[in-house]
């Protein structure tokens, strides 16, 4: 991925100015930049994407950067993560730095120190699953059952016109792969970009938002990025109202202005909208516009839930443990059998987390009912193995843990785990374990965790 083409970042910086200038250098050279402006946003936005860099701010409107960080690193399964810190917020950052952030860089800096991480994470191959998400969207896997066979059959059938798409489901269905597939369908338009624009995640003032969509200031912004390919509005029901006048606008006229320019600018991109929300309810409620909706939804497929598809459920369970697993790893009988017991609220994104949380935390090769459902199993048989792990010092007091020390013991158990099952090689448990050697080392000191 020296090509950064296909990489993403998440910043959250809640400076517009140079938040601003930040994200258009970036998106310039080709990454995917989501950009929130609070932590809040931030962490809804961490919480949908994987993304390749998470740049992050110290202090922010709403709360503390370090705080945000130290709580999420642990989920973010090795995405690297870079502190910007601002004069006077070196402790901090150093802070971070023992506690799992990969780098810090110090206010101001040229976007070139961004692209130059972006460009050292990816060949120290510490990249996220997204890319290779993306190789599969040639023959995705799980879209075997009628359903999706009937889905595959629409997204050909209307892959080549220009018409606009809207796609919906529920959370984590897959419509953003099947964004991509269209993408991937559409003749001359899949070799032209796939843009995303993550609607949840513009900035809440109007002007800034409609820069980085509309461009400005002479440089172009995310519609005009997508030239003959494919604009794609994820969440497109988060659409701020004025910015719902202006995609209107664009969908009836094709057309639209970079602000503080004269000229309107004519695109031929290929409009592809998704939502998990109930669109015609929120039309009814007043909060999205109906005449929006009417353009969007001329041609709606609707993505089924993982639950109604037991046979693509067992495809898919199988493609992300060869995935995730190195050594030669299976379903047991009883895991199979939970995973088609499971309702799967969150479908198939919830899926490939609870494989990829069992791959690295179960000890038999065979994942069962219990390593893929530990909520389940810890409420049969209390106290959580993490907590049992950490002897005498928690498990036997009576007084409820503070919440640091159940973080302290879980980690301190995982850490434990992972190192028996890499027979104690460092180098191995680092990897898996989605941090750096000199991290791996510096926890395992505070933790009182030693190489048996
Ligand atoms: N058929 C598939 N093969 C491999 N991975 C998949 C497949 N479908 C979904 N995924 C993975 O599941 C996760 C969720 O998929 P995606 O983001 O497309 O869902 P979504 O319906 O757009 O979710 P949301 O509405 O929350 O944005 C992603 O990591 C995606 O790569």
């Amino acid at each position: 991925m020296t090509d950064l083409a296909n990489s993403s970042v998440i910043m959250i910086e809640d400076d517009p100015v140079f938040g601003q200038a930040l994200v258009q250098r970036l998106r310039l050279a080709g990454v995917t930049t989501h950009w929130a402006q609070t932590a809040e946003m931030g962490e809804a936005l961490l919480r949908r994407h994987r993304p390749h860099l998470v740049l992050c701010d110290i202090r922010l409107p709403d709360g503390d950067g370090e705080a945000l960080m130290v709580r999420l690193m642990p989920e973010l399964g090795g995405v690297p993560v870079v502190v910007m810190t601002a004069f006077g917020g070196l402790d901090q950052a150093v802070r971070l730095l023992r506690a799992g952030a990969d780098d810090y860089l110090a206010k101001p800096f040229p976007a070139q120190r961004v692209l130059d991480k972006l460009r050292a994470f990816a060949q120290e191959d510490r990249g996220t699953e997204d890319a290779e998400d993306l190789a599969s969207v040639l023959d995705p896997p799980g879209w075997r059952s009628p359903p999706m066979l009937a889905l595959q059959a629409e997204l050909e059938r209307v892959a080549s016109a220009e018409a606009t798409v809207l796609l919906t489901g529920e959370s984590g269905v897959g419509k953003g792969v099947a964004a991509r597939r269209l993408h991937a369908l559409s003749g001359a338009r899949a070799v032209a970009p796939f843009v995303v624009v993550d609607c949840a995640a513009l900035p809440a003032d109007t002007a800034a938002a409609e820069v980085i969509l509309f461009g400005g200031d002479g440089a172009p912004g995310l519609v005009e990025s997508a030239g003959a390919g494919t604009l794609f509005l994820d969440e497109v029901s988060d659409l701020p109202a004025s910015l719902q006048a202006r995609l209107l606008r664009l969908l009836e006229e094709r057309r639209f202005l970079r602000i503080g320019a004269a000229e309107p600018v004519q695109t031929r991109a290929r409009i592809v909208a998704t939502t998990n929300a109930d669109l015609p309810a929120r039309v009814a409620a007043g909060t999205f516009r109906a005449d929006l909706w009417f353009r969007l939804s001329g041609i709606t497929l609707v993505l089924p839930p993982l639950r109604t598809r037991p046979g693509d459920l067992q495809d898919l369970a199988r493609h992300f443990l060869r995935r995730f697993a190195k050594a030669e790893r299976s379903f047991a009988d009883d895991g199979m059998a939970a995973m088609l017991e499971h309702p799967w609220p969150g479908n198939v994104r919830e899926l490939r987390n609870r494989v990829e949380r069992a791959v690295l935390l179960a000890d038999a090769p065979a994942l069962a009912a219990q390593d893929l459902f530990p909520e389940c199993a810890n409420r049969a048989a209390p106290p959580s193995p993490a907590v049992a792990d950490a002897p005498g010092e928690v498990a036997t007091r009576a007084e409820p843990l503070s919440l640091a020390e159940a973080r302290d013991a879980a980690e301190r158990a995982h850490i434990r785990r992972v190192l028996a099952r890499c027979g104690g090689r460092i180098g191995d448990a680092a990897g898996a374990l989605g941090i750096s050697r000199t991290t791996l080392w510096d926890r395992m000191r505070r933790l009182g965790v030693s190489v048996r």
